[in-house]
């Protein structure tokens, strides 16, 4: 059985009148293990797609299951990472994850305890900031707390709703890796939303395109069947790696051509004559007459892309 699965699932928002159809006949379907990556246009319903499994959003048809339960909620078996790394500011790096495993973990000894939360600090590479306020830590350290909080809660699945986009690109290539060396290790579940295509690539076993159709929905799979550890400075000019590439990037753009509404406008335009702006004599230029009609007015036809 599958570790989460989603069956014929539609999102709209909005009543009547104002309703917004997002998301239309998603079916989706993640193994144990598995690290999975779901691409696409900002703005096409990645965060809503997410928040089906987070239990954040709840779809109006369709049906999302853990382990074969049907999702009602958030849980503490799926752990949700964001962009804006949700930290409290007044904790310390320690007492933020902390906070979670205490939540979590009731009946453990403090001493369990506080061996778990220095585990992860350290898997993060955080433990010469375990005593600093978020205000001290860069936005890179901020979010690779975020990312030890959640898995020190011992999800079943890691949810991560485009963790790195508020990042520079060298950080963010640090903090990839870090996730990947972390998911290989633990055999975490993880499914992560982008919009990025090669970060996609580099991370997933996965790819799934979420095609930006008006309501939008996923496209076939990608499996990336690339060696690990994947090695960015090599796998730039590795053929297959570039196949891929070009092929997640023609399905969605293709997808966005495909969806863009063409409709002949006829619009009526005057037919002036340009005017002969080379006139350098300032008084030529007082005295120019404008710009002069033509004749008739003359038909166009424009089309609008909506
Ligand atoms: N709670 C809500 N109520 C009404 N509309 C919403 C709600 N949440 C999202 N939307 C709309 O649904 C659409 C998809 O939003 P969503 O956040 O799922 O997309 P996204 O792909 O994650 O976007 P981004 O990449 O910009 O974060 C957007 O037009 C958004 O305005």
């Amino acid at each position: 059985m599958p570790l989460i699965e989603i069956k014929g699932a539609s999102k709209g928002y909005g009543g009547k009148g104002s309703r917004s159809e997002i998301l239309k006949d998603i079916n989706l379907s993640i193994e144990q293990g598995e690290f999975v990556v779901i691409v696409g246009y900002s703005g096409s319903g990645k965060s809503t797609l997410i928040n089906l499994i987070s239990g954040l959003v709840k779809p109006d048809s369709g049906v999302a299951t853990i382990a074969g339960e049907t999702i009602t909620g958030p849980g503490p078996d799926r752990g949700l990472v964001f962009q804006n790394y949700s930290l409290l500011p007044w904790l310390t790096v320690e007492e933020n994850i902390a906070l979670a495993v205490d939540e979590v973990f009731k009946d453990w000894t403090p001493e369990q305890r506080k061996e778990h939360v220095n585990k992860f600090i350290t898997m993060v590479k955080l433990g010469h900031a375990s005593h600093k306020l978020p205000k001290e830590l860069s936005g890179g350290m901020r979010q690779r707390v975020s990312v030890a909080r959640t898995l020190a809660m011992n999800p079943k699945v890691l949810l991560l709703d485009e963790p790195l986009s508020a990042l520079d690109a060298l950080t963010r290539a640090q903090i990839q890796d870090e996730i990947s060396e972390i998911w290989r290790e633990n055999l975490t579940t993880v499914l992560w939303i982008t919009n990025d295509p090669d970060e996609a690539l580099l991370l997933a076993d996965r790819v799934i395109p979420l095609l930006p159709t008006a309501p939008a929905t996923l496209g076939e799979p990608i499996l990336v069947d690339l060696e690990r550890p994947r090695d960015r400075r090599t796998l730039n000019h590795d053929p297959k790696f570039k196949k891929l590439r070009s092929q997640l990037i023609g399905t969605l753009l293709d997808a966005k051509g495909r969806n863009k509404v063409k409709s002949a406008v006829h619009v009526t335009l005057p037919d002036i004559l340009p005017e002969d702006l080379t006139t350098v004599n300032s008084l030529q230029f007082l005295n120019r007459s404008g710009p002069k009609r033509r004749g008739d007015n003359k038909r166009e036809e424009v089309e609008v892309a909506a």
